[in-house]
């Protein structure tokens, strides 16, 4: 019997995303909730019920209310998109590539929490660094970052597309998250293996699918010898042996005028680069993904796929 899939929230950004990613897979039996019932509780929760992975792609109360409504049953596994469990002891964190001993982690798991799409870019470049020892203890990290306007959901996308919406931004790119109390902060610290927690200044542009996302680095503030080359190869032997995490070869940054937010647009990888001059004073680590791609749905049935490798 195939196994049974059912995306709670699926004609939403996310879960739109998804589905487009499994239109044409005959390993597995999509279960699906017509659009005009997608906030009908018992219909949700017979389908939830029904599934072998349910994948959660809500507002995180409604993540929390879903898994609710399937805390009596033992089989069904779940996929949360959303931020409500990230830092949760008991789940899962799906970013396989962020650790040797995550990709076991995450097939074996009932309960899988699916990274924010900043997390994916910071982590992605700095908790390799912690665990080779180069980034010390304590080190006052920022995350910079700018995403495609599809990262707030169907609310922004609204107001960035209609001219008429009574809350139409017409900014070609603003910064929000001014209080530096966003949401994505303690998951960045828990699994980037951070102290401290970063600051983090996010930014939207107005382009649909996209994201950059930058830690700047002090040299002189690392462990001692550290280098804009001994980083790069810190990245590199980390991300050896899989295929979504390419770290960027120096040589080739070395030669990049810019670095374009949508390039990975529609793809479900991630580049790394260390830019910076030999010999020089600073580093700065970038992340390039799709927010929707590696920073949300191409995540999840990168899990999805994993879980059902068990
Ligand atoms: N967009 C992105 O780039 C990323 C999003 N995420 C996360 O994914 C999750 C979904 O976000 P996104 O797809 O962008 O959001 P959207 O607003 O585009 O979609 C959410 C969907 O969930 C539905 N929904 C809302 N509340 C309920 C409820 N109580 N019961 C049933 N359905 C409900 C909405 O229906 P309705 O239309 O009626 O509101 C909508 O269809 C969020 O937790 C988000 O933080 C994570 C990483 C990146
Ligand atoms: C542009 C924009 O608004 N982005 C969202 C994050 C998108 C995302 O990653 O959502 P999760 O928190 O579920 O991961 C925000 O800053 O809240």
């Amino acid at each position: 019997m195939k196994p049974k899939i059912f995306i709670d929230g699926e004609h939403g950004t996310t879960g739109l995303q998804i589905r487009a990613r499994m239109a044409g897979r005959s390993d597995v039996e999509l279960l699906s909730i017509p659009e005009a019932e997608r906030r009908n509780a018992a219909m949700r929760e017979d389908l939830l019920n029904s599934a072998d992975i349910a994948i959660l792609c809500l507002p995180d109360d409604a993540s929390r209310e879903a898994v609710a409504m399937v805390a009596g049953n033992n089989r069904v596994r779940i996929i949360d998109t959303s931020t409500a469990h990230r830092i949760a002891p008991d789940w899962a964190y799906g970013f396989a590539e962020m650790d040797n001993a995550q990709p076991e982690k995450i097939r074996g798991a009932r309960h899988v929490a699916n990274p924010g799409c900043y997390p994916t870019g910071a982590i992605g470049v700095v908790r390799p660094l912690r665990q080779a020892g180069i980034l010390p203890d304590g080190y006052p990290i920022t995350v910079n970052a700018v995403s495609g306007y599809t990262g707030g959901g169907k609310q922004m996308i609204a107001q960035m597309e209609d001219k008429q919406h009574p809350d139409h931004i017409s900014a070609p790119h603003f910064l929000y998250g001014l209080p530096l109390k966003h949401k994505h902060v303690p998951e960045m610290k828990m699994h980037g293996l951070l102290e401290r927690a970063p600051v983090f200044s996010p930014s939207v542009g107005n382009f649909p699918q996209g994201m950059i996302v930058q830690v700047p680095l002090y040299l002189e503030e690392l462990a001692a010898g550290a280098t804009l080359e001994s980083i790069h190869a810190a990245l590199v032997e980390h991300y050896a042996g899989q295929s979504i995490v390419e770290v960027v070869p120096l040589e080739e940054s070395a030669k990049l005028p810019r670095i374009d937010a949508t390039e990975l647009a529609g793809k479900d990888t991630m580049k790394l680069f260390v830019f910076g001059t030999s010999g020089g004073a600073h580093v700065n680590l970038v992340a390039l993904l799709d927010n929707l791609g590696k920073g949300a749905s191409g995540a999840a049935v990168q899990n999805m796929d994993l879980m059902l490798s068990a």
